[in-house]
């Protein structure tokens, strides 16, 4: 029987709550395939604190190193919020990212067909279709770059966040993003500042150099506030967009609500070899915390990009996004994507659901 090694980090808030339905789903549809799973637990961010003092103890860091993949939930939350940048849950986060060489983030943002209603986009824009895929840099930029304080000559609290890139760290995701678009829809968007900012200039020099290897594929280029505005205009014209760790950040959550919420995106970390942290966009959500009000749903189908990414079982992927397709087509829904005429249930029954269908 094959057997692999499975890092869980639940994090913080509704961390926690999605990855224990994740678990279940992974256990069984693993039954089913008749592959061993085994979960070693471990703790970053706000409870990592809590209990080590720190929010990414290296024990932590360890397990995950030794394991086949990481599923991940979300950190951070306003208990930790006074404390240093350091010191910080997200700072968790950062570090297992940079610490497992993990520099790109692929977030696919697709409408399932029941779900149309519940996006805040009009028919007219919905109807044209949104399958689109975001390569984020996950390992550079103003994530990572020096930050400080200083003073000025006048005495004013200053500070500073620096984005830096070099040519390897772009040309290394610019590849990432010509091999996705080359089995999708062929088309490239590098979307940047490069009106402004010196490292986009040096983006579009690098992604070019790249994109000449890939004939094939078309390469176009869109200031980062014009593609914010143009996410919600029209993203049907979207296939790969490829960007910064920053634009990339915050163009995925509010891609994520053109399908209905941020609730339902899931995301993979990778770098060259089949290792990855799958872990859903969002974030701890402290407001529902605790209240059975999560969408696990972005976590299960991070557990489907799991099985298909990491374990070469593209099989048992499609049976969880099917049985969450199925669920979604019975019409049950968690309160983010809930619509008149469908059934409102909350993140345990939401989870018991999609066994169900598996
Ligand atoms: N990957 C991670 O661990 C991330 C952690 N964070 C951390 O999470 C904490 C909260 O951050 P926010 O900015 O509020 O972002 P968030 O993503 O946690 O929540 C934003 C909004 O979306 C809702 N939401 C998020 N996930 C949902 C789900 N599965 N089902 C239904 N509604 C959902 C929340 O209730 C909230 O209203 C902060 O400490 C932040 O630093 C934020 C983003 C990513
Ligand atoms: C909490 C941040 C470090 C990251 C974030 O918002 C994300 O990766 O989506
Ligand atoms: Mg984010």
């Amino acid at each position: 029987m094959k057997e692999f090694d499975i890092a869980v980090i639940p994090g913080d808030g509704i961390g926690v709550e999605v990855t224990a339905i994740a678990l279940k789903v992974m256990e069984k549809v693993a039954a089913k395939y008749a592959v061993r799973l085994s979960f070693t637990e471990v703790l970053a961010g706000g409870c990592a604190i809590d209990t080590y003092g720190e929010p990414l103890p290296a024990s932590t860091l360890e397990t995950c190193q030794n394991s086949d993949a990481v599923l991940l939930g979300a950190v951070g939350g306003p208990k930790w919020d006074h404390l240093g940048g350091n010191q910080r849950p997200e700072k968790a986060l950062l570090g297992l990212r940079s610490g497992l060489g993990l520099y790109a983030n692929l977030r696919p943002v697709k409408i399932y067909d029941e779900l149309k209603g519940a996006s805040p986009l009009k028919d007219s824009i919905i109807e044209q279709g949104v399958d689109l895929l975001i390569v984020r840099e996950l390992t550079g930029g103003i994530y990572f770059g020096e930050r400080g304080r200083t003073t000025t000559d006048e005495g004013y609290a200053s500070a500073f966040d620096s984005e830096v890139y070099n040519e390897f760290e772009i040309a290394r995701i610019a590849k990432n993003a010509f091999e996705a678009a080359r089995l999708r829809q062929k088309k490239v968007t590098l979307v940047d500042k490069a009106n402004i900012l010196e490292s986009s200039r040096l983006w579009r020099e690098v992604v070019a150099k790249v994109a000449k290897h890939y004939p094939d594929v078309e390469l176009n280029y869109m200031y980062v506030d014009n593609a914010a505005m143009q996410l919600v205009k029209n993203p049907a014209q979207f296939d790969v967009i490829v960007t910064s760790n920053m634009f990339g950040d915050i163009l995925s959550d509010e891609a994520s609500m053109i399908t209905g919420s941020i609730g339902m995106l899931a995301s993979s970390s990778v770098r060259q070899d089949s290792f990855g942290m799958y872990e859903p966009i969002h974030g701890s959500a402290p407001d529902i915390a605790g209240k059975d009000l999560a969408n696990p749903l972005a976590q299960i189908l991070s557990a489907a990009m799991l099985f298909e990414y990491s374990l070469g079982m593209g099989e048992a992927a499609r049976d969880i996004e099917n049985a969450v397709e199925s669920v979604l087509k019975q019409g049950y829904r968690t309160g983010d994507i809930w619509t008149e005429g469908t059934e409102k249930v909350g993140t345990t029954r939401m989870g018991e659901l999609v066994l169900a269908a598996l």
